[in-house]
């Protein structure tokens, strides 16, 4: 690693998953951004930390996140990518300060945002030159649905589906504390080598400019883990038949202008996930019944963002309109909600080298 002072910024959306049906599969960069501005000056210390990177983080629930880099999810993302390159650490006189707008455990991927960016910082700091689709590789070794990944990563309009493996790559599915090692990790399961190539494909879509996202962020936490813990193993078919054939509607009639509000409501609705989660949301049911194009014109659809407890809502106008019902119906079961109008973010992640 290079001797002289090394200043950049690395940006990376937040992001919706799901889009309603495309459960695991769809996901929207959306314009709020985890920003990491990095500085390292070899001339000073930055071991006060055991892998010499000295973090501050400014942002939501700024009390909950660990600032020592082994257990901070964005500098344990880059150092597994170091210890896969051969880089035991960071390079002395490693400095970053964190701005992170987004909410974290609330639905708009604030732990893919992290990963990316930690991903992206691994690969900057040891100059490796990946580009995104490699990048996606490491990201998916951490987290493993590649929706709000995926659209962190490549900005816009996103879908994924994961590879099968070949079963000598199947360490694409090791468990976290092996990649992301914690104390009590045994160091001969420490993961060190680079993850298989390819372990997700990608395909972009359109986005009709006019339709912006009206998220409503109620003021509590949903952790992914937890929200997923709800869902059953098993789907009957005529529930997989009614999202496939959503989701076959949606990715169309998302990118055409004028949007077709109608279809589209009725394209984003969803039988693999959200009835399950409603009693971790209370009133989710009701919000998601409660906003219509008949009801809010320029409406086009409602669903829950990504794991909850976030409603995303797709509208062409009556943003304000559209958020207070939303917000009122939440305040009913006492919770109080924050609210965003925001465009899609369609760079992604971007590094801007900073001299
Ligand atoms: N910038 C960050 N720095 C450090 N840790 C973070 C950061 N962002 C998220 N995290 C970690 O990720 C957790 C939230 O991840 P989780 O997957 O539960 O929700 P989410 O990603 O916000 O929502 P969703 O996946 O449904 O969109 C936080 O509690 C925190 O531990
Ligand atoms: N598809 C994921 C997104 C949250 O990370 C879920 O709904 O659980």
């Amino acid at each position: 690693m290079s001797s002289q002072i090394r200043r950049f910024k690395i940006k990376v959306p937040a992001s919706s998953a799901n889009i309603g049906p495309g459960f695991d599969v769809l996901g929207i960069g959306l314009q709020l951004y985890l920003t990491l501005d990095v500085t390292i000056d070899p001339s000073r210390s930055s071991n006060s930390d055991p892998n010499n990177v000295v973090l501050k983080y400014e942002g939501d629930l700024a009390e909950n996140v660990p600032l020592q880099s082994d257990k901070n999810l964005v500098t344990s993302s880059a150092l597994y990518v170091l210890r896969c390159n051969g880089f035991t650490q960071f390079p002395n006189g490693t400095f970053i300060d964190v701005t992170n707008p987004v909410p974290l455990g609330r639905g708009l991927g604030s732990s893919a945002s992290a990963i990316v960016a930690g991903v992206c910082l691994g690969n900057e700091i040891a100059q490796l030159g990946m580009d995104k689709i490699r990048m996606l590789d490491y990201c998916l070794m951490i987290e493993r649905h590649p929706d709000n990944i995926a659209a962190a990563m490549l900005g816009g309009f996103v879908g994924s589906y994961l590879n099968e493996l070949p079963i000598e790559e199947h360490d694409a599915n090791l468990p976290l504390e092996y990649i992301l090692p914690r104390s009590s990790t045994p160091v001969d399961k420490i993961v060190n080598s680079p993850p298989p190539k390819n372990i997700g494909e990608y395909m972009s879509y359109d986005w009709c400019k006019s339709i912006k996202c009206v998220c409503i962020i109620p003021n509590f936490e949903v952790s992914t883990d937890k929200s997923r813990a709800v869902l059953p193993e098993s789907y009957t078919r005529p529930d997989i038949v009614y999202n496939l054939q959503r989701i076959a509607i949606l990715t169309t009639a998302l990118t055409q202008t004028p949007p077709n509000e109608k279809l589209i409501y009725q394209a984003m609705k969803d039988k693999i996930h959200q009835p399950y989660r409603s009693g971790l949301i209370p009133g989710l049911p009701e919000v998601l019944q409660s906003v219509t194009p008949e009801s809010h014109p320029g409406l086009c659809g409602i669903c829950l963002s990504g794991a909850g407890p976030t409603i995303l809502c797709l509208a062409t106008k009556n943003y304000d309109e559209i958020a207070k019902t939303v917000v009122d119906i939440f305040k009913r079961d006492g919770v109080e909600c924050d609210w965003k109008v925001l465009d899609l973010a369609y760079d992604g992640a971007t590094v801007e080298q900073i001299v």
